[in-house]
C-alpha cells in the first residue's frame, strides 16, 4: 500500500501555489444538475474526492468532459437518472448533495445515505428537513433517501443548528422553488459564498451568503455558464502551519487571505509575522519555536475544525501548553494516538485536548486515520527527528493535490512510496 516517508528537520522556504478548495468543487459540481444547458468549471483541483463526484454525475446520466488540465465541463442535459447508489456515496458524504438538485430538476431523488465517517455519526436529518420545508416528501427505506415533489415552493427555514452541507442542499433546492425561500442560520463558510455565486452565475437569484440569512427567489431554470473554484483555505492553512511548525518562511500564491482571518489570527498568536496581499500570503517564524495556541472550533468565521488537527501538531512542538476544544464533530480527535507514538504530549478529555510542547518528536510509523489528521502527522513528521513514515494515506489524496510535490518545491525531505 502506498505511504508518504517524511525526513524531519527542513525549514520550508519558497513559494506553494494553493489549488480550488475540495469543499468547493464539490457542491459547485453538483448544482451543475440544476442546469439546462452545459456548465464549465474552472480551477478544479486534482482530488479523488472529484473523480468520486463526476462519476456520480455520470452515473446520473451527465456528459462529463475533462478540458485543459483544470476545467470540468458537465452537460446534465442527458442526466435523466435520479438514484444515486451505495457504491458511489458510501467513499463520499459530499455525494448527498445531488439530493436537492436532483429533486429541484427532476422532482425526485433517490440517494444512498452516506452513514458515518471516523470523525463522527454525521446524520443528515438537517437536509431533510431543511428539503421537507420546500415541500419534499421524504422517507428514509432500505438506507436511501427517497424524496418526492412535484414543484419545491418557497418557504422560510430556520436550521436547528450550523450545516454547511444543509445549508448548501436547502440553497441548491430553492434556486428552483416556487417563490421565495429564507434561510435562518445558515452556514456562512465561503464555500457556500462560492456556492451561490456559481449558481447566479447560472441564473439564480441570490441575497445575502456569508451571512447567517440567505433568501433566495425561485427561477422557472438555470442556464449554462462558467465558474472558477475559489482556492482551498484548509490547504493553504495547512501549508502555512507546516511553515511555522519547521521555522521556515513561505508564501502561499493564488491564496484568499479573506477567507483565512481566524487561522492567521491563530498563526501570529503562534509567533509567526504573516503578511497578506491581494492572493498571496506570507508567513515566515524567523526560525524560531512556535508558541502554544488555544483553539476553539466553531463555524465560520469561527476557528475551522477541518484546520484543529494541523493546530494540534504545531502545539506538540510549541513553547508552552495548548488547549484545543473540538466543538463540532464529536470523534475528531484520531490523530491524538499516532501524534503520541511520535513522542507528543497529549491528554483527552472529552472534546478537550490539553498538549504540551515537547522539545524534540522523533520519527515512526504511523497510520493515517482521515484526511485532516493525515495532514498532521505529514506536518509532525517534517519537524520530527529521523524518518516518519505515514500509511493509509488514500485519506490525504481525497483532499490535497499533489502534497508531497508541494512540499518538496517548499524544500521538504518527503517521497510518496508505493
Ligand atoms: C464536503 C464538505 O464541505 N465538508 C465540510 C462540511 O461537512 P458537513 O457539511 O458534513 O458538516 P456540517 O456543517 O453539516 O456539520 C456540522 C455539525 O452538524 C451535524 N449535522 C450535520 C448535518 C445534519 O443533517 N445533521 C447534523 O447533526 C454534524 O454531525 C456536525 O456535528 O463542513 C464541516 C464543518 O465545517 C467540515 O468539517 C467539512 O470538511
Ligand atoms: C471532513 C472533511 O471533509 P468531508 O466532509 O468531505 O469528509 C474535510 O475536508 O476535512
Amino acid at each position: 500500500m502506498a505511504r508518504i516517508i517524511v525526513q524531519g528537520g527542513t525549514p520550508l522556504q519558497g513559494e506553494v501555489t494553493i489549488s480550488g478548495a475540495k469543499n468547493a468543487v464539490l457542491p459547485i459540481l453538483c448544482a451543475t444538475l440544476l442546469a439546462d444547458a452545459p456548465v464549465h468549471v474552472s480551477n478544479v483541483p486534482h482530488l479523488h474526492d472529484v473523480v468520486t463526484t463526476t462519476r456520480l454525475l455520470a452515473e446520473l446520466g451527465a456528459g462529463i468532459v475533462v478540458d485543459g488540465d483544470y476545467g470540468v465541463t458537465v452537460d446534465p442535459t442527458t442526466a435523466t437518472r435520479h438514484v444515486a447508489p451505495y457504491e458511489l456515496v458510501r467513499t463520499m458524504r459530499a455525494s448527498v448533495l445531488v439530493l436537492g438538485p436532483l429533486l429541484a430538476r427532476h422532482g425526485q431523488a433517490e440517494v444512498s445515505l452516506p452513514g458515518g465517517c471516523a470523525i463522527g455519526s454525521r446524520p443528515v436529518d438537517l437536509h431533510i428537513r431543511g428539503l421537507e420545508a420546500l415541500g419534499a416528501r421524504i422517507s428514509v427505506e432500505g438506507g436511501y433517501i427517497k424524496a418526492t415533489a412535484p414543484r419545491l415552493r418557497g418557504a422560510r427555514h430556520t436550521f436547528p443548528i450550523v450545516s454547511v452541507g444543509a445549508t448548501e442542499n436547502v440553497l441548491m433546492a430553492a434556486t428552483m422553488a416556487e417563490g421565495t425561500t429564507v434561510l435562518e442560520n445558515a452556514a456562512r463558510e465561503p464555500e457556500i459564498v462560492d456556492l451561490a455565486r456559481c449558481l447566479r452565475a447560472l441564473g439564480a437569484r441570490i441575497h445575502g451568503e456569508g451571512t447567517s440569512r440567505i433568501e433566495v427567489e425561485g427561477v422557472e431554470r438555470l442556464h449554462g455558464g462558467e465558474h472558477p473554484v475559489v482556492p482551498d483555505r484548509i490547504e493553504t492553512g495547512t501549508f502555512l502551519v507546516a511553515a511555522a511548525m519547521t521555522g521556515g518562511r513561505i508564501t502561499a500564491c493564488r491564496a484568499r487571505p479573506d477567507t483565512l482571518d481566524a487561522v492567521l489570527a491563530a498563526l501570529v498568536e503562534g509567533g509567526a509575522e504573516v503578511h497578506c496581499e491581494d492572493d498571496r500570503i506570507t508567513v515566515d517564524m524567523h526560525g524560531r519555536r512556535p508558541r502554544a495556541v488555544d483553539i476553539t472550533t466553531a463555524p465560520h468565521p469561527g476557528f475551522p475544525t477541518d484546520m484543529q488537527a494541523q493546530f494540534m501538531a504545531l502545539n506538540c512542538i510549541a513553547e508552552g501548553t495548548g488547549i484545543i476544544n473540538e466543538t463540532i464533530f464529536e470523534n475528531r480527535f484520531m490523530h491524538v494516538n499516532e501524534l503520541l507514538r511520535l513522542g507528543a504530549d497529549i491528554r483527552v478529555d472529552g472534546p478537550t485536548a490539553v498538549v504540551r510542547g515537547v522539545e524534540r518528536l522523533s520519527g515512526a510509523p504511523v497510520m493515517a486515520t482521515d484526511l485532516r489528521a493525515s495532514a498532521s502527522l505529514i506536518l509532525a513528521g517534517l519537524v520530527a527527528e529521523g524518518e516518519t513514515s505515514i500509511d493509509r494515506i488514500y485519506h490525504l489524496d481525497r483532499g490535497y493535490e499533489n502534497i508531497e510535490e508541494k512540499l518538496s518545491g517548499l524544500g521538504a525531505k518527503i517521497r510518496r512510496v508505493d
